[in-house]
């Protein structure tokens, strides 16, 4: 295989992956929509290995030996169809288009067919790790037919990173699979982070330590089960000072987090296939929430919290050792409903994903990296076909030691009136799935009442219907 390649979109994501896959051997054939950030990268970087600059769509097509592989690195949603269409003008039977942008997957399933009608393989490869990732080795995901894989597989897991020897490039078998299990690890991204967010606001607002000192507990952390890439970014976050003010970092940004919009792909995504990620669900909306600037401006100073102001926390390294267990636990419980996600997905569409290669693949390069990743990937190798990862030994073993520490500080966090929805709804997930009994039953017979919904016996096939306003006797149904 000759090692060459055309990248189209040259921003941060774009250029980075072209300088990576130049330091590897490869050509690379560079195009912009703008002129000026192909100008730019040449000038910075052209060194770097062998770039060939090209102007238009044509002549960056032209510049490729047959058959051709692309990767398109834009804008999701209408520039990703833009740039497509344009390159469909001129893509021949054989050639591989490669989408790496964060695309929704049902696009990708679209854009798949429409290429192949033409004989056009399209491949979406969700790509994760940032800006430093796409230079020095991202977690890559493509989906497609395995045809197409074998086209480009190879190059890209040569400029993925490794851990252990493994390169974290997988493919994920199936037309939009890829960008499907890229928008699931995302939304993880997003439990995370707000589940991080949370344990700094306790420990903020509950011992009243700084920024800095709460960042020195994450470097801490960063060192035993929690060592992650996010862990590891969010101590030098918190101990990061505002140059201008001479104020912590934290407390000069404006607190209302935005989204470009996978995470709420993927709580959409649950809601239809009907998976409980709350955790995620919870992220999504607490992001929500902190841009609601005028209910909140309307709220505060006018909905009282708790009547006394709660007591100080007497045990101050117990407490932060409890965090620390509802951060790990609710993390276990985030991740988790993620594969459940991603395996109720590879059903509902038919994919053949491993979620054993996807934990693997996770371990490094990506926002998620982390090390009980190798854990997780250990669960889904010893039992492909487990249920959750909650009733895998080790996992299940991790959360119970977690437990005490974790209703600790929810029970902390309601009583001193310190939201932590992250938290709460995880251990409210993790109880719901042990309860020998759930009160759904009371929900069934409401159903039933007020609309003839039916519900089903514990102790008799089939469905049944109560005459609630007759004689209240009871129908076998269908
Ligand atoms: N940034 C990140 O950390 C990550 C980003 N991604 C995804 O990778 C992709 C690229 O991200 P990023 O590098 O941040 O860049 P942006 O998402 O900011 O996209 C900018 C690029 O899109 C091009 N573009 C926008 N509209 C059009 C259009 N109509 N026609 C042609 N080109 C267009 C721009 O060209 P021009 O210069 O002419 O404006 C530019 O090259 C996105 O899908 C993003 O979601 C994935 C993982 C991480
Ligand atoms: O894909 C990514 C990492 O894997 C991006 O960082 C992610 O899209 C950021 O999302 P948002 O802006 O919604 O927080």
């Amino acid at each position: 295989m000759s090692q060459e390649i055309g990248v189209t979109g040259l921003a941060v994501m774009g250029a980075n992956l072209a300088r990576n896959l130049a330091r590897h051997g490869c050509r690379v054939v560079v195009h912009n929509r703008t002129r000026a950030r192909t100008d730019a990268l040449l000038a910075a970087h052209g060194d770097e290995g062998e770039f060939v600059a090209t102007g238009s769509v044509h002549e960056f097509v032209a510049a490729l030996q047959r058959p051709r592989r692309v990767v398109v690195m834009v804008q999701a949603g209408a520039p990703t169809d833009a740039v497509v269409e344009e390159l469909m003008a001129v893509l021949e039977a054989g050639d591989v288009l490669v989408d790496g942008g964060n695309a929704r997957y049902t696009d990708t399933i679209r854009r798949t067919a429409a290429c192949a009608e033409k004989g056009v393989h399209f491949v979406g490869a969700g790509i994760s790790g940032g800006e430093e990732g796409a230079l020095l080795g991202p977690s890559i995901m493509p989906g497609g037919s395995a045809e197409a894989y074998a086209l480009v597989g190879p190059l890209l897991e040569s400029i993925a990173a490794v851990v252990d020897g493994t390169p974290c490039c997988t493919h994920v078998d199936g037309d939009g699979a890829g960008h499907f299990v890229k928008m699931v690890h995302n939304g993880i991204e997003y439990a995370d982070m707000q589940l991080i967010a949370e344990a700094y606001d306790l420990l903020r607002l509950r011992l009243g330590m700084s920024p800095a000192e709460i960042g020195e507990v994450f470097a801490g952390w960063n060192e035993g089960d929690l060592d992650s890439y996010l862990i590891e970014i969010t101590a030098e976050v918190l101990r990061h000072v505002d140059a201008d003010t001479g104020r912590p970092f934290v407390d000069v940004v404006l607190d209302q987090a935005e989204q470009k919009g996978t995470g709420r792909w993927t709580v959409q995504s649950a809601l239809d296939l009907g998976v409980p990620v709350s955790g995620i669900a919870e992220a999504v909306f607490a992001r929500a929430l902190s841009g609601h600037a005028e209910q909140r401006a309307a709220a505060r100073g006018v909905l009282p919290g708790p009547a006394a102001p709660p007591e100080p926390v007497g045990d101050r390294d117990g407490f932060v050792e409890a965090v620390r267990q509802a951060l790990y636990a609710s993390k276990v419980v985030a991740y988790a409903q993620g594969f459940d996600q991603i395996a109720a997905g590879a059903q509902a569409h038919g994919w053949n994903v491993d979620r054993a290669a996807l934990a693997t693949i996770w371990r490094g390069g990506c926002i998620i990296r982390a090390r009980f990743l190798d854990r997780i990937r250990q669960a889904f190798t010893d039992d492909p076909g487990l249920t959750t990862l909650l009733v895998h030994p080790y996992f299940r073993d991790a959360v119970a030691q977690c437990q005490e520490g974790w209703r600790t500080v929810v029970v902390e966090a309601v009583r001193a009136g310190v939201p932590a929805p992250g938290f709460a709804s995880a251990l409210a997930y993790y109880d719901g799935l042990r309860a020998e009994r759930l009160p759904a039953a009371l929900v069934q017979g409401l159903r039933d009442l007020f609309g003839a919904h039916t519900y089903r016996r514990v102790d008799r096939e089939g469905s049944f219907h109560t005459l609630w306003s007759e004689d209240r006797s009871e129908r076998p149904v269908g």
